[in-house]
């Protein structure tokens, strides 16, 4: 397994402001899908409005990680140390990585909370509560995008992913960060910002995330290989959807192997559109068949950046004078669920980008790697030029 520091880790990019996309949910369903698959194709990140949660329990969870992180060191640390749950300082997983951050990291089950609640609060009740209402109305949230999602790529089972995240045996996480900020920092220094680094470049391993943080900055996403680093502003009222490697790669070969789909901009239901979906890009670069004059109203835009992208991101170290928290909601599957094409939807001619894994094995994966490798590639299926050639 990898065990060498990660090149991702180490390169400096440039960053320049670009904006984020905003889906108001509360617009009609269908142009709210449209607007989700599309941001999902191009940044894999946008901000939700309308999202319904209450400002109530969002505001009730920041006080419980505020108070949290404002115990003094020896307090926190019966909270810790982080294996993988629990309170971790500076040291990210169990594999070099290192940050200018404290977190606590929780599973979302509810008897795990309530066991951990007696480490971190001296309510336990009162955080256990408000980690779960916190929980339920984000998983609610994540639940209701999946299955826009879904819609919007006009897959029969509407609830395919949020299933996954709604089982009761799900996987899924709650994590608070929280950034001090960073004293002997001089902004001014470019190389200093390029390397003080608050949680280091990756992406996200399970089907999406939730975030949501206080109003100082600090989380950028690098999109696709341009080498440039985008601020995303903080936002408190509202949520950042953040789209997952198991999301990725479950919708990379839904695409791939649905036989005729509608443009999501020109409306055509169309073979060649679907023949090159540049979800290809990702694993298999075969852009060659498409024709952008069969398709009318900027398609060839969303072919040249458009793909299923889980978005690798960072946060910096925070050079601001306040603190920066943010909290994250980690919808995963069940450990022992498939992670893979529908098998249906597999044939000669679209086969198999990644042999099937479990959740478990993926998570395996990300426990053992540095925070910054592409776990995906352990999966990768090598298809030689003998086999596709059996197809040609
Ligand atoms: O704290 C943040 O803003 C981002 C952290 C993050 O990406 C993560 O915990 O996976
Ligand atoms: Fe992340």
């Amino acid at each position: 397994m990898v065990g060498v520091p990660s090149p991702a880790c180490l390169r400096a990019k440039k960053t320049r402001a670009v904006g984020i996309p905003v889906v108001d949910l509360s617009l009609d369903r269908s142009i709210v899908s449209e607007l989700i698959v599309k941001a999902c194709e191009e940044y894999g990140i946008f901000k939700v409005m309308n999202h319904g949660v209450h400002w109530e329990i969002i505001s009730r969870l920041e006080g419980e990680g505020v108070q949290f992180f404002g115990k003094p060191a020896g307090d926190k640390q019966r909270a810790g140390p982080a294996n993988p749950f629990g309170y971790g300082v500076k040291n990210i997983g169990l594999n070099g990585d290192k940050g200018e951050l404290e977190y606590l990291l929780l599973h979302t089950n509810p008897f795990s909370i309530a066991e951990r609640s007696e480490s971190i609060s001296n309510q336990p009740q009162n955080f256990t509560c408000t980690a779960n209402d916190y929980i339920e109305a984000v998983k609610e949230l994540a639940s209701e995008v999946l299955d826009l999602v879904a819609e919007g790529l006009s897959i029969p089972d509407k609830h395919v992913f949020s299933r996954q995240i709604k089982d009761v045996q799900s996987d899924s996480i709650l994590r608070f960060n929280h950034y001090p900020p960073v004293k002997n920092q001089d902004p001014s220094s470019k190389a200093c910002k390029e390397t003080q680094i608050g949680f280091g470049e990756h992406s996200d391993p399970q089907i999406l995330t939730i975030l949501r943080s206080n109003d100082v900055a600090g989380l950028e996403i690098c999109l696709q290989d341009d080498g440039f680093w985008i601020p995303v502003p903080p936002d408190p009222t509202q949520f950042y959807v953040i789209i997952g490697d198991a999301l990725r790669v479950s919708v990379l070969n839904h695409l791939l192997s649905t036989n005729s789909v509608i443009c999501p901009v020109c409306k055509q239901t169309t073979q060649t559109y679907n023949a090159v979906l540049e979800y290809n890009v990702i694993m298999a670069s075969t852009t060659e068949a498409f024709n952008p004059n069969n398709c009318s109203g900027g398609i060839g835009q969303v072919l040249t950046n458009g793909r299923f992208v889980s978005v690798r991101h960072r946060a910096l170290a925070n050079s601001s004078r306040n603190s920066r928290m943010s909290m994250m909601y980690f919808g995963a599957p069940p450990l022992n669920a498939i992670i893979s094409p529908l098998p249906q939807f597999v044939s000669p001619q679209n086969p198999r980008l990644y042999r099937p894994f479990t959740w478990g094995e993926y998570k395996k994966a990300a426990y053992t790697s540095r925070l910054g490798d592409c776990r995906l590639d352990l999966f990768k299926l090598h298809i030689t030029d003998d086999t596709l050639a059996l197809f040609s």
